[in-house]
């Protein structure tokens, strides 16, 4: 049985649309992050999917339940990272646990969850004083109480710094390891390349594209680039290089020659190409292209 699967869903505002007709299936254990830019209707969905906000038509099944008919199934098997999470400013780190432990009767302790998040040593601080990382971190301890079985998670990698960001990284990494689906929102694309088995990018309510990082990569038609460091480059071996059907571009400077690739197995045809062409390879490496190039190819020109 899938996590979650969404079926057809559609969300209108009086003057905006501001989901229209998503699909997507998440198996359980996967890690998949649910990109977009500003505005894309990321936290509309994510909203659906805890009830927040009706759908305008669509289906949704959670973990087997309807968020709306099964509403306590679902916030007991779920744990959820509001996007724009807000503290009760009067309250402690202990008492917000405190709260969802008690309406999930569930048997963590909040010195625990807390010590996950690395906020033990403000635990009986008011959340008021937490600065907006040790908030989110906060935000998340409370999506861990009863041990969630998919965790939906709104931008958490907002408001925190790299230290921060790499706590939520471990976080995910090791809920996943035992087992725990997670599906997130973002756009800041580069800590999703880290911890996702698969992203799905949503532009204007629509889901534009889906898949492994590496199928969208090639999808995108983003090509990887190759440096060659190679004694007695010449003229003649960059032509050849450049005239190969799967090299799409060259640069050079002093003795190292940048190739853009179609494919993995261009790097062969390059490096046999150097050789034959009087060159010695003295090193290579190979730089991927990014989520955020990826993820412009795909919106930029919408
Ligand atoms: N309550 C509402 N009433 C009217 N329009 C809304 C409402 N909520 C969201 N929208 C609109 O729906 C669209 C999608 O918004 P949503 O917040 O879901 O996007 P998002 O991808 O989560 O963006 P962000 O990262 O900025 O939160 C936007 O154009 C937004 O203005």
């Amino acid at each position: 049985m899938p996590a979650l699967t969404i079926s057809d869903l559609t969300k209108r505002y009086e003057t905006e649309t501001a989901v229209e007709d998503l699909s997507l299936e998440i198996e359980t254990g996967e890690v998949y992050g649910f990109l977009g830019p500003n505005g894309a209707g990321k936290s509309t969905t994510i909203n659906i999917l805890m009830d927040y906000v009706r759908p305008t038509t669509g289906d949704i099944q959670i973990l087997g339940y309807d968020p709306h008919d099964d509403l306590v199934d679902v916030h007991q098997r779920v744990g959820i990272l509001p996007d724009r999470f807000s503290v009760y400013g009067r309250l402690t780190g202990r008492q917000h646990l405190e709260y969802i432990i008690d309406s999930k009767g569930a048997a963590d302790t909040p010195e625990k969850l807390l010590a996950r998040v690395g906020l033990e040593g403000a635990i009986d601080q008011q959340a008021g004083e937490y600065s907006r990382g040790m908030q989110q971190r906060l935000a998340l301890a409370m999506a861990l109480v009863g041990s969630p079985e998919l965790l939906i998670l709104d931008e958490p990698f907002t408001g925190l710094d790299p230290h921060g960001a790499r706590a939520i990284r471990d976080l995910v990494n090791e809920e996943n390891e035992r087992g725990v689906t997670i599906f997130f929102s973002s756009h800041v694309l580069g800590q999703v390349e880290m911890i996702c088995d698969r992203i799905g990018i949503l532009h204007d309510g629509h889901l534009i594209s889906e898949g492994r990082i590496d199928e969208l990569r090639s999808d995108a038609g983003v090509e990887a680039t190759v440096s060659f460091v190679v004694s007695d480059l010449s003229k003649r071996l960059v032509d050849a290089v450049d005239s190969l059907d799967s090299v799409t571009g060259t640069t050079t400077a002093d003795n190292r020659i940048d190739v853009q690739v179609r494919d993995d197995t261009a790097r062969i045809d390059v490096l046999a190409t150097i050789e034959s062409a009087g060159g010695t390879v003295e090193t290579f490496s190979v730089r991927e292209p990014s989520v955020e190039e990826i993820f412009t190819a795909y919106t930029g020109d919408r």
